[in-house]
């Protein structure tokens, strides 16, 4: 635990699960919180703008990223490169800020190894049939590709272990909420240990 840096947090779970549309609330909710800008390959959608939703690459840009080893971690997911842009998320917490990345299950288990003392925050369904219903919803995906993504979010929730907290997503604002409530609890757990190292280096 470094004192002086801020705390990197990290917003995952399953395809579906609403890590989008939480993490969009969250800006509005935590303005506080510094927000990871990703890297991808995939198109960009109608009112999407580089630098803000995304840093938009191609193929040849996106390995050339991880060749330099300018990703902090990196995952495939429906055919598209997604990775996080190293140099941000290490200045940010250097100069002490909070930052939150909100990427897929392959990603975070990447920063897990790379940052142990992260914050690792798990966004669960609050059931299987809720999941398939917001994936149905969202009207992006086949019946086909709808299966493959339950069995894989199957995979995936059986890796929530790996996390620090699990917050259910049953209501977009009970669970900014709940990540608000994460964040406060785990200031207040640094400053306390702070306070404990300071008392114990006049003491020596
Ligand atoms: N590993 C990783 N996953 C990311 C990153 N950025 C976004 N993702 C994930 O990629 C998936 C697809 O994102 P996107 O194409 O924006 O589509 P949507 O969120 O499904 O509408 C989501 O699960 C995101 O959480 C990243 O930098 N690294
Ligand atoms: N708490 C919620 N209650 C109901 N629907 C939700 C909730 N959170 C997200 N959704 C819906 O679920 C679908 C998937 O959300 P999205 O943010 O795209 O998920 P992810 O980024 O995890 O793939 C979207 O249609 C979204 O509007």
């Amino acid at each position: 635990m470094e004192f002086d840096k801020g705390l990197l947090i990290v917003l995952s779970g399953p395809s579906g699960v609403g890590k989008g549309t939480v993490c969009a609330a969250l800006r509005n909710f935590m303005p506080e919180l510094v927000y990871s800008v990703s890297a991808t390959t995939r198109n960009k959608r109608e009112g999407e703008r580089e630098g803000i939703n995304y840093f938009f690459k191609t193929k040849d840009e996106f390995e050339q990223m991880i060749e330099q080893d300018q990703l902090l971690e990196w995952a495939e997911y429906v055919d598209n490169y997604y990775g996080t842009p190293r140099g941000f998320v290490e200045a940010t917490i250097d100069q002490g800020k909070d930052i939150i990345l909100e990427i897929e299950v392959q990603g975070a288990l990447q920063v897990k190894q790379k940052f142990p003392h992260g914050i690792f925050i798990f966004l669960a369904p609050p059931d299987l049939e809720e999941l398939r219903n917001r994936i149905v919803g969202r009207g992006t995906e086949t019946e086909e590709t709808i299966n493959n993504r339950m069995d894989v979010a199957k995979e995936e929730i059986e890796l929530m272990d790996n996390y620090n907290y699990v917050v259910v997503n049953d209501q977009v604002a009970h669970a900014c909420e709940s990540i608000r409530a994460i964040v406060t609890a785990e200031h207040l757990k640094k400053e306390r240990q702070i306070a404990k190292y300071r008392k114990w280096l006049r003491e020596v």
